[in-house]
């Protein structure tokens, strides 16, 4: 998953895109860049490594215009190299650069016809400079550069390119150009600020950009919705896609987006502590005598869910875990070495929550298994009595294929094995999940029952369906194994 933002303002944007990117940091960790356009040129600049260690003052200088983008990488094609850093640049039509989030499922063929077809060279590994090619040749095929031959060209994108993605662009000589995938699955949110000057706009991933750069939240980009916002801050939208249709990934909600987020009308941290009450439920229907003394959380994203089943259940909730809060997000980076690794560094028990206890440890998900089978056995070793651990999603069965990393089902502790296997696994004494309809009740809420999420991790079912030999040909290319050969050969 990545972070985006862009902006068209009435003075330079440069810091305030540097900002909206340290809001959004906890979408990509790997790298940064920002792109700004200032009359005639546009100006990147971009590296692996943090937002704040990307930009230092010379590099912020350098990033004149009052039109610009920027993005957080947390990589899920290509490699994890500075090449594939974003925005990408193409000097041809106008001069583009763009930002991606999400992953293209038809890159390969893409790639080719971009080649064959557009006579394009797409210089590296990753589905984002595939996605930019293709949205420069559509624009291309226009006679004029105008809002209307944006939206033509994005109909082009969207008939053509097949898997997640929210976009900002900058297009030289127009203006800040955003668009989201026909399935809506990878989230945009649109706001305005008042100036003296005139009315500025951004758009970005989360709405917690936007509160923080002091922009008021309009609305959710459409599924399908492309919009255009000239340089001089005129706004033009349009649906560009026939028949678009919302499936919102549902593990922003789970563990992806930011708790004071609002994403397509959702509050995520009221979705979270819904999720907590139904598992509570849950945990109340199968064991109504149930001898869990202390409710923790597994810091910091299962927080809002654990805390409403220690209320259900009536128990202590207590934080058992303190996070040192100088390691990053571990779920989100390159290696399982790391990853594991980073586990130890990051949580450290508080033994006398712990001792003599019947402590029910509360994670809001469960993917490879890396952080629960390390926290299980801390808590043992902190004097627990017996170890029970809930998770606020269902068990992560299938690959994640439109913006979140997990490619090789092989990887993920519950592929191909029963709660009770997975129990055995993780080394406690008691496994519960929650149920796939409650997890997606509890995030519709009370205003959108019934709404349709792309559950695909947890289901296997793939919103814009899937070419033959796919899995196979991304399991080759993106497992821990195939990343870590490619990390030692380069
Ligand atoms: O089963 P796993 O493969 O270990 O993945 C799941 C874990 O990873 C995430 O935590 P992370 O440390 O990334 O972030 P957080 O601090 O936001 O919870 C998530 O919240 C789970 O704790
Ligand atoms: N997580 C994302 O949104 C990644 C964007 C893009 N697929 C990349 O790998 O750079
Ligand atoms: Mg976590």
């Amino acid at each position: 998953m990545c972070g985006i933002v862009g902006i068209v303002g009435t003075t330079e944007v440069a810091a305030a895109l540097y900002d909206g990117l340290t809001v959004l940091q906890h979408r990509g960790q790997d790298a940064a860049g920002i792109a700004t356009a200032n009359g005639t040129q546009l100006r990147v600049h971009k590296g692996n490594g943090l937002v704040r260690d990307v930009f230092d003052a010379k590099a912020m200088a350098l990033l004149e215009g009052r039109v610009g983008i920027a993005h957080c990488r947390y990589p899920t094609a290509g490699s994890e190299g500075s090449d594939e850093a974003q925005p990408f640049y193409v000097n041809s039509p106008y001069g583009i650069a763009l930002a991606h989030n999400g992953n293209l499922v038809n890159t390969d063929a893409l790639r080719r016809e971009v080649f064959e077809q557009d006579r394009r060279n797409v210089n590296t590994e990753s589905d984002s400079e595939v996605l930019l090619n293709v949205f420069a040749h559509e624009l291309d095929t226009q006679k004029a550069l105008t809002p209307d031959s944006v939206f033509r060209a994005i109909e082009g994108v969207n008939r053509r390119a097949k898997g997640g993605y929210a976009v900002v662009a900058t297009v030289l000589g127009l203006g800040l150009v955003a668009f989201r995938d026909p399935h809506g699955i990878r989230p945009l949110v649109l706001g305005r600020r008042n100036t003296d000057a005139g009315i500025e706009y951004a758009i970005a991933s989360e709405s917690v950009a936007l509160d923080i750069l002091g922009f008021e939240r309009m609305r959710d980009v459409a599924p399908g919705e492309a919009i255009v916002v000239t340089a001089r801050g005129e706004i033009h939208a349009r649906i560009c896609a026939q028949d678009p249709q919302n499936f919102p990934c549902i593990f922003e909600y789970v563990y992806f987006a930011r708790p004071d987020s609002m994403m397509d009308e959702i509050s995520v941290h009221k979705a979270r502590m819904r999720m907590g009450v139904a598992l509570g439920e849950k945990i109340l229907r199968q064991r109504p005598d149930h001898d869990i003394d202390v409710v923790i959380p597994i810091p910091d994203t299962s927080r809002d869910a654990a805390l409403e089943i220690a209320n259900l259940l009536g128990v202590k909730y207590r934080e058992g875990f303190i996070k040192n809060r100088y390691v990053g997000r571990t779920f989100i980076m390159p290696g399982q070495g790391e990853r594991a690794k980073s586990v130890k560094r990051k949580l450290n028990p508080i033994p006398l929550e712990f001792k003599n206890r019947v402590v029910l440890l509360v994670d809001d998900s469960i993917v490879r298994g890396t952080t629960s089978k390390q926290i299980v056995q801390m808590a043992r070793d902190a004097g627990a009595r017996k170890v029970y651990l809930a998770s606020a999603a269902p068990p992560v069965r299938y690959p994640n294929i439109y913006g979140i990393d997990m490619p090789s089902s092989e990887e993920l502790v519950a592929h191909g094995r029963t709660e009770k296997e997975i129990e055995e696994l993780l080394g406690c004494d008691w496994l519960i999940y929650q149920e796939l309809k409650d997890l997606e009740a509890a995030v519709a809420g009370p205003k959108f029952p019934g709404r349709k999420f792309d559950s695909s991790c947890f289901s296997g079912e793939y919103v814009t369906g899937i070419e033959p030999g796919y899995f196979e040909r991304i399991q080759q290319l993106r497992s821990d194994e195939a990343k870590k050969k490619r990390r030692l050969a380069s």
